[in-house]
């Protein structure tokens, strides 16, 4: 018997960040938005702890105890003094390092995969505590949706959507630290005052209207000038998106995936050939948002 999640990606429609804290992480208005690119995570009963993945990108995703996906299977069974006997596939399709919680959204599915198959019931706070024990992303890919995540992005207020939102992702060759982008977030802004980051409320209203055009002047990520500084080639991508007639462009999250916010499906179709025929990124995708968090698709 086996049990199957299905998870989201993010992209993060604002990303304000503050000076470093003492603990080496960074205040945030954190605005995530759930997007339809989903990876898979099917949970089987085993003699012990094992990890399997498929998917473009599969080769760099580690198999071993650093995945986040065991982390969080042993984390579950720890808590509930259990063996995590279990074989993890990972069925990949979001692009791996590329800034859109592909690691987080293991960790949140194996959590929702390994608590059916054993039968625990473990109540939605106590998995959002795990979560964010694994890592600053993992709670929202979880909940999915909309949110504001402040704190280091773990402290979720769920957000109302109004509409439905296209987007075009340029999936970069190659990948981005997220540490690596933060700490270049610091070089950058060493000796000038950061300001405490704050949810932009015109940013909000976007959201809550489903006014994409709205939405496309309000986002922001403050990480941007740091993952261009490590990634320069992103600014060709930005600016072959924009020439294709996307509405906004921005590097997403950590990067260096971009997103392409889009009027409609359409429009999402003819500016993911563009950004391919342009030769700036290795693949282009299209995807809609809100989209719902760590799910059961198959088994109990
Ligand atoms: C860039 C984002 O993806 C935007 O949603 C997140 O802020 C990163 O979230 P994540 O990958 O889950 O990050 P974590 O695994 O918690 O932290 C990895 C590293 O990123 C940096 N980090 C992360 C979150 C945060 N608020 N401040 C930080 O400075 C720290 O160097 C940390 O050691
Ligand atoms: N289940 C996993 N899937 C992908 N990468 C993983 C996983 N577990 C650990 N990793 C490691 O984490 C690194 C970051 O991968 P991930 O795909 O989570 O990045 P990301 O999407 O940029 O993260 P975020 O947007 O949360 O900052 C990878 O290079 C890989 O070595």
């Amino acid at each position: 018997m086996s049990v199957t999640v299905r998870v989201p990606a993010k992209v993060n429609v604002q990303l304000a960040v503050g000076g470093a804290r003492p603990d080496g992480f960074h205040d945030l208005a954190n605005v995530f938005l759930a997007v339809g690119l989903y990876d898979e995570v099917t949970a089987t009963p085993a003699d012990e702890l094992r990890i399997t993945c498929t998917g473009p990108g599969a080769d760099q995703v580690p198999l071993d105890r650093t995945n986040l996906a065991a982390r969080a299977a042993l984390a579950l069974a720890a808590r509930h003094g259990l063996d995590a006997a279990v074989h993890l596939h990972i069925a990949k399709d979001i692009p791996v390092a590329g800034g859109m919680a592909g690691g987080s959204a293991d960790a949140a599915g194996t959590l929702v995969a390994c608590d059916a198959l054993w039968g625990l019931n473990t109540p939605q706070g106590e998995l959002l505590d795990i979560c964010a024990e694994l890592g600053s992303d993992v709670p929202f890919s979880l909940v999915g949706g909309a949110a504001l995540g402040t704190g280091r992005g773990e402290q979720l207020r769920p957000l109302d959507v109004g509409g439905t939102f296209h987007w075009v992702f340029a999936v970069a060759d190659g990948g981005l630290s997220t540490p690596a982008v933060y700490r270049e977030f610091d070089r950058i802004t060493e000796g000038t005052e950061v300001p405490e980051p704050l949810a932009s409320q015109e940013l909000l209203d976007a959201l809550a209207k489903g006014d994409a055009t709205a939405l496309a002047t309000a986002l922001s990520n403050d990480l941007q000038p740091a993952a261009l500084s490590l990634f320069p080639s992103l600014a060709d991508t930005l600016a072959a998106g924009r020439a294709a007639g996307a509405l906004a462009g921005l590097v997403s999250g950590s990067g260096p995936t971009t997103a392409f916010l889009v009027r409609d499906a359409e429009s999402a179709a003819e500016v993911a050939e563009s950004l391919l025929a342009s030769g700036t990124c290795r693949a282009a995708r299209t995807a809609t948002s809100p989209a719902q968090g760590a799910t059961v698709v198959r088994g109990r």
